[in-house]
């Protein structure tokens, strides 16, 4: 260990949170130039995804081609990447000082296995007090967006992947397993209007990291 990362405060975890076609990609890229301006060291990553073997596990959740996938396989594949992603990324990158912003977190799995698919609350718990190692976000922004919005949002992207097929009544139970999260927990979530201009959600964004972290980026 080095001199600098034994005495680096350890840094802040974010997670992004929301339907098909909030606009997280977006504000993801505005956070993105507005921590780098204030020098804040930050990493980005994403669920699932950001290691080779969370990547791997993402083609195959993700391809339409899978249409046999159970529920209990897509949901043990989700926790599998994020296993990954706590211990080869998250930890060591806040460990050492770094801020980590992540493209969708745990939530993802309560709102799209849990209310989505209709796997119990009691089951994803569990895994996430395995898989997670009790690592929770700082803060969790949740884009929040009628479903009709998203989708046509989403519509322009070319091929629909495994889940974007789901029909209209899996993606109302996602969002409003999403706001119930939220409700239960409003330290760390922060609901957004994703329905407002891209400036507006990015400072929403922006109040809400500086009034859970006392500065703004
Ligand atoms: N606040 C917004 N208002 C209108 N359109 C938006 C907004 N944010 C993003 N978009 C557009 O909606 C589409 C989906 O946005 P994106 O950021 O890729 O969403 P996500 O990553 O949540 O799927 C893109 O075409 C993007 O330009
Ligand atoms: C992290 C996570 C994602 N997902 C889903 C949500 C998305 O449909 C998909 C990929 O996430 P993402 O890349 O954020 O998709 P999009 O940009 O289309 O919103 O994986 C789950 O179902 N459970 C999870 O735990």
């Amino acid at each position: 260990m080095t001199a600098s990362s034994m005495t680096a405060p350890r840094g802040k975890f974010i997670s992004l949170e929301g339907g098909e076609g909030a606009g997280k990609s977006t504000l993801l890229a505005g956070l993105r130039e507005r921590f780098a301006a204030r020098g804040i060291d930050l990493l980005l990553t994403r669920e699932p995804g950001g290691t080779d073997l969370g990547e791997a596990v993402r083609s195959i959740l993700l391809d339409p081609a899978r249409r046999g996938m159970s529920a209990e396989s897509e949901l043990l594949l989700m926790f599998a990447s994020r296993a990954q992603l706590v211990r080869e990324v998250i930890e060591p990158a806040l460990a050492a000082g770094r801020w980590v912003l992540c493209d969708r977190y745990v939530d993802a799995s309560y709102a799209y296995q849990g209310g989505g698919r209709g796997q119990p609350r009691e089951r994803i718990a569990a895994l996430e007090a395995w898989a997670c190692a009790g690592l929770k976000p700082d803060l969790t922004l949740l884009l929040d967006l009628p479903v009709s919005t998203g989708r046509a949002r989403a519509a322009g992207r070319g091929e629909a992947d495994r889940i974007e097929v789901e029909a209209d009544a899996f993606f109302e139970r996602v969002r409003a397993t999403y706001r119930e999260l939220a409700v239960a927990e409003p330290e760390r979530f922060r609901v957004i209007d994703a329905s407002l201009a891209p400036a507006e959600v990015l400072q929403a964004a922006l109040d809400a990291s500086a009034h859970v972290f006392g500065a703004t980026p």
